[in-house]
């Protein structure tokens, strides 16, 4: 296994045995002629992979089509039915709730036994024993079994000794991201921490926008196998796809944006369709000045006039710091569509962004702005040409003055 790599699965396949009534097994067990009660399923089908040192690569996937699977396999929770897995590096892995602890153990035992697992001795533990205790803060609960915690305190401590063990891999099953936000927010700080520090990680999630946030390629598993692998924008663009307007769609994404605006499925409610940066004449822009005046188009077709709607757009700069994000229902502004193809312009007046790279996201929401009925993450990169240096994000409009002027 090269230096570069930190997991290689080889051909994995995982079959479960499935029984009609739980007495087949009893039958299965107990027959002298070794018959067969059983069907088998696949969990997983000849899946292969290779995650590259430094990677953050996300696992996605409809509920069922193996992501947990495959996440245990790795970290050798479970084993494959066929195939095999190579690991270069300590792991630590987030699984499922109660995944590598004992439940009559302390909290404090638990540190210690799951940093033995992943080949720490007790001095390297006792020296990363205050972080965990910090980062988790579960205050004296540390000293009771874990058994007697809630599914809140467990995720804590889990999350806070995989997270402070210094791994050189980790993997994580969204299983756990439970916790109040501010401990979610801290977790995510922690594996933006990772990331910019070139660890691999592993990621499996639901949240198609952390996905986006945080991995460089994504990897989409359907019915046990891999359906599609690569640039994380492109592969959860067309997941996402797949999950609204069905197979047919996610594989014909190409043909369906060459004749975007010619119709709609009818399951559809709406689409965007373009989104343009201009400048206040209508030309097209890449760039923009640092304190112009620019306009976005952004061009969306219904497949209803009923329906009260919210256009949203957001900015995140390049490393994706999210800048910010305004809607129509915040300005209150009310969107006059008709069934068909709309276009909307926004407007921004001395736009004084710093300079460097950003993109945009431009979705269409329900009339509370909760539920997307299209997100078109990223829809837009551009960039600020600035000859004003200062530091930060942006440079909020100010003056000078003295106190006697
Ligand atoms: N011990 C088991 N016995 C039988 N089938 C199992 C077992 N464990 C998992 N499966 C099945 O294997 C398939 C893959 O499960 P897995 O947990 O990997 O899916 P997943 O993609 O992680 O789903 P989710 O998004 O719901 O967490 C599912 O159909 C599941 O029912």
């Amino acid at each position: 296994m090269s230096k570069e790599l930190a997991i290689r699965a080889e051909n994995i396949t995982k079959v479960y045995k499935l029984y009609e009534k739980p007495i087949d097994r009893l039958k299965e067990s107990l027959s002298l002629r070794k018959r067969n009660y059983h069907r088998p399923f696949f969990a997983l089908n000849d899946v292969s992979m290779e995650i590259n040192r430094g990677e953050v690569v996300g696992i996605i996937g409809k509920n069922g089509s193996g992501k947990s699977t495959i996440l245990k396999i790795i970290t050798g929770v479970s084993s494959p039915s066929a195939g095999e897995v190579y690991v270069n590096g300590k792991v630590s892995a987030l699984l499922e709730l109660g995944a590598g602890f004992n439940l009559e153990y302390t909290g404090i035992e638990n540190i210690y036994l799951n940093g033995m697992m992943m080949g720490f001795n007790r001095e390297e533990m006792d020296g990363k024993l205050n972080s965990v205790l910090e980062f988790a803060d579960i205050g004296d609960f540390v000293y009771q079994p874990v058994k007697a915690y809630s599914s809140g305190m467990f995720a804590r401590l889990a999350f806070s000794v995989a997270i402070n063990v210094d791994p050189d891999i980790l993997i994580v099953d969204e299983a756990l991201a439970v916790g109040d936000l501010k401990f979610q927010i801290k977790c995510m700080e922690k594996f933006s921490e990772f990331r910019d520090k070139g660890k691999t990680i592993l990621f499996v999630s639901h949240d198609i926008n952390s996905i986006k946030r945080y991995c460089n390629r994504a990897i989409w598993l359907n019915a046990g196998r891999i359906e599609a692998q690569g640039d994380t924008d492109l592969i959860c663009d067309r997941y996402t796809d797949y999950l609204k307007y069905g197979e047919s769609a996610s594989k014909k994404k190409d043909d369906k944006e060459e004749d975007r605006g010619l119709s709609l499925n009818k399951d559809i409610i709406g689409v965007i369709e373009s989104f343009e940066i201009q400048d206040t004449q209508g030309n097209d822009l890449n760039d923009i000045t640092y304190n112009s005046d620019f306009r976005v188009k952004i061009q969306f077709e219904m497949n209803t006039e009923d329906l009260e709607i919210v256009i949203g757009v957001a900015i995140h700069s390049i490393d994706d710091t999210y800048v910010c994000g305004i809607n129509t229902l915040l300005d209150k502004e009310e969107i006059k569509y008709k069934k068909g193809v709309n276009a909307i312009y926004l407007d921004y007046n001395s736009f004084n962004l710093l300079g460097g790279s950003y993109y945009f996201d431009v979705a269409i929401f329900e009339k509370n702005a909760h539920i997307p009925i299209d997100y078109k993450a990223k829809v837009k990169e551009f960039f600020v040409r600035s000859t004003y240096v200062a530091e930060g994000i942006c440079v909020l409009p100010h003056k000078w003055r003295m106190e006697n002027d």
